[in-house]
């Protein structure tokens, strides 16, 4: 975008109208216990429990947006971003088994909280062929940023994370991934513009949404939920 252009595109507009909200998300107290080196390991294997349970009802999600992206997009490329996403996540499931291993989380015995069942509930909702393409590939963007801004923190300078949870915060915050949400900023910018108010506003409420379940996320790993 050149610097003449004054248009301030959707999502830097939402980031700012709900700053203190996206700052819940991202710099929340669980992620900043690992960047500052404190963090109770027993809230970690809480959260790698709980998210690999997550992911896998992430997985269906991706593929109902891959399907979206299909029938709906404009841009032909929006499909292979969504491939490379869903590519990304099968490597994920196999690191989330190896990591539970590694740090003895039974992973079929793990009950997921309330919390996520809600928010694995609210996946399964944005994957009704009713909603929007353009909503569910901005919630998708909501989704991943949350994730790469809150461990790209835990790496950036000043950081003390543990070393024996960087490969965690490096999955997340690595810059490939930055360079992954971006596009994914991009696509939902780009089709936001082309949208009627309508589905604008369920957008912006759809991101409220991810952003409010996000902090709720990050709080049960401290065992608060
Ligand atoms: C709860 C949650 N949000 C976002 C991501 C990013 O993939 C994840 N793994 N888990």
């Amino acid at each position: 975008m050149e610097e003449s252009n004054k248009e301030i595109l959707m999502i830097q507009k939402w980031l700012n109208q709900h700053n203190e909200l996206y700052t819940s998300a991202t710099r929340h107290p669980f992620t900043l216990s690992i960047r500052d080196g404190s963090v109770d390991l027993s809230a970690f294997k809480r959260w790698l429990g709980q998210d690999y349970i997550f992911v896998r009802a992430f997985v269906p999600f991706v593929a109902s947006l891959l399907l979206k992206a299909w029938k709906e997009s404009d841009d032909d490329s929006d499909i292979e971003v969504i491939l490379g996403g869903i590519a990304a996540l099968n490597d994920e499931v196999s690191w989330f088994k190896r990591e539970a291993s590694k740090w003895s989380v039974p992973l079929s015995a793990t009950v997921p909280q309330k919390t996520n069942l809600e928010y694995c509930r609210f996946l399964e909702s944005l994957m009704s062929p009713e909603v929007d393409y353009t909503v569910a590939v901005t919630a998708f963007w909501a989704i991943e940023a949350v994730y790469q801004e809150s461990y790209a923190h835990c790496l950036s300078d000043g950081s003390k994370t543990p070393e024996e949870l960087k490969e965690t915060c490096q999955r997340w915050g690595n810059d490939g991934f930055g360079q992954y949400c971006h596009t994914l900023q991009n696509i939902a910018n780009r089709r936001l513009e082309k949208s009627s108010e309508d589905i604008i506003s369920k957008a912006e409420a759809t991101v409220i949404r991810v952003l409010e379940y996000e902090v709720e996320f990050w709080n049960m790993s401290r065992g608060e939920t």
